[in-house]
């Protein structure tokens, strides 16, 4: 039995609770909205997951001091761009025998930092004699279906696998099999970006496109991702692997996705803003187009469905003249 503290009450947060209470652990959840957590404490329910029953054992609070205080694990599960803000609230409460993992997907667009580098640099910067092991959690793993104890695989990376070993003991017997992987980078780099490339397949069908096209974007998405990784130094097997390859099938395919909600809005013609809005929940690919290009940028990798996606979102370009573009780029070898 271990004591698990989760930051956050979004439905991802929740279903991770949900899944760790069931399994004797002690869970305290903690969320910035303080209604979420009067709501959550009083009805056992989350409003995005309907017809979940949460467990009595968990424990809500509104006090960041409570939920981080001697807690085993630290679950990081606010949108990205609250991570930064969220972590300064948490650091005078965090120790070093403590185990941060993060669930967030995304990258920070100033510093061009995966997650797991925007909680360690905000720890540093607020408690900077401690050193404390953090985690990246990370594969396709949609909360809807996680939260009804359907059968899915995630990965645990951290540079020392004996830190994401004790993650994956902690999903022991739980829905959650649990793959370790030493490349934390790779990982994060395929949690953020496969979004992006949802985003893509979701305005595919949104044009009314078939899966020909669907097929395409994954694939050639992926080629995208791995290439900017591999020249980032992380590692080809985990972009084909589940943090990678398989995030993106289901990001790409599922209904729950928000991403690929989103892109089909904006494939029916809805401006981003609107699809945002629509969508209700974040829409972490949107999030993720401006750190996805810089990288581009800085390590000279050519990146055409990211590219296009940008420019449908950010500058007005119409979804069907980016396919037109993108097929009639210079035809080139596999
Ligand atoms: N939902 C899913 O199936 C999965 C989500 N993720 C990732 O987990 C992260 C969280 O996603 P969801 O739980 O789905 O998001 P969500 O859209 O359901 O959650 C939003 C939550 O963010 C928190 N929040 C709102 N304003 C805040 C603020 N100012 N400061 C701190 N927290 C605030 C609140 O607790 C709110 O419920 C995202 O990065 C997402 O990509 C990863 C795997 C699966
Ligand atoms: O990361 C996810 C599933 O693994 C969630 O994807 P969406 O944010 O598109 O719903």
């Amino acid at each position: 039995m271990s004591k698990v503290g989760i930051i956050g009450a979004g439905t991802w947060g929740i279903a991770l609770a949900r899944v760790l209470a069931n399994a004797k652990n002690e869970v305290t959840v903690w969320s910035a909205i303080t209604s979420e957590i009067d709501e959550l404490a009083s009805t056992n329910c989350h409003p995005k997951l309907p017809g979940v029953i949460l467990p009595d054992n968990i424990c809500y609070t509104k006090e960041i001091e409570y939920v981080c205080r001697e807690k085993d694990f630290l679950i990081m599960a606010v949108p990205s761009v609250f991570v930064r803000s969220t972590v300064a609230l948490a650091a005078p409460y965090i120790d070093e025998n403590q185990i941060v993992v993060d669930v967030a997907k995304g990258m920070e667009p100033e510093t061009l930092y995966t997650m797991s580098e925007v909680i360690l640099d905000e720890l540093k910067t607020v408690c900077p004699e401690k050193h404390i092991h953090i985690v990246a959690f990370s594969g396709p793993t949609h909360a809807e279906e996680v939260s009804r104890d359907m059968p899915t695989t995630i990965v645990a990376a951290c540079r020392d696998m004996s830190i994401a070993e004790r993650v994956q003991e902690l999903f022991e017997d739980t829905c959650m099999r649990v793959y370790t992987n030493y490349d934390i980078k790779g990982v994060e780099i395929c949690g953020a970006l496969k979004n992006v490339i949802a985003l893509a397949t979701g305005v595919a069908t949104g044009l009314g496109l078939g899966d020909n096209t669907k097929a395409a974007l994954i694939t050639r998405g992926l080629n995208e991702i791995s290439r900017l990784g591999i020249s980032m130094g992380c590692n080809l097997t985990t972009f084909v692997g589940l943090a990678g390859m398989g995030d993106l099938i289901v990001t790409a395919t599922s209904e729950h996705s928000r991403n690929n909600r989103a892109g089909q809005l904006i494939g029916q013609g809805y401006s981003a803003g609107e699809a945002i809005k629509k969508v209700g929940m974040v829409v972490e690919g949107i999030n993720a187009l401006p750190a996805a290009l810089q990288l581009a940028q800085k390590h000279q990798i050519d990146m055409p469905i990211v590219k296009a996606i940008d420019a449908i979102v950010n500058n007005g370009k119409k979804p069907d003249e980016a396919v037109r573009e993108l097929m009639a780029r210079k035809q080139r070898s596999e």
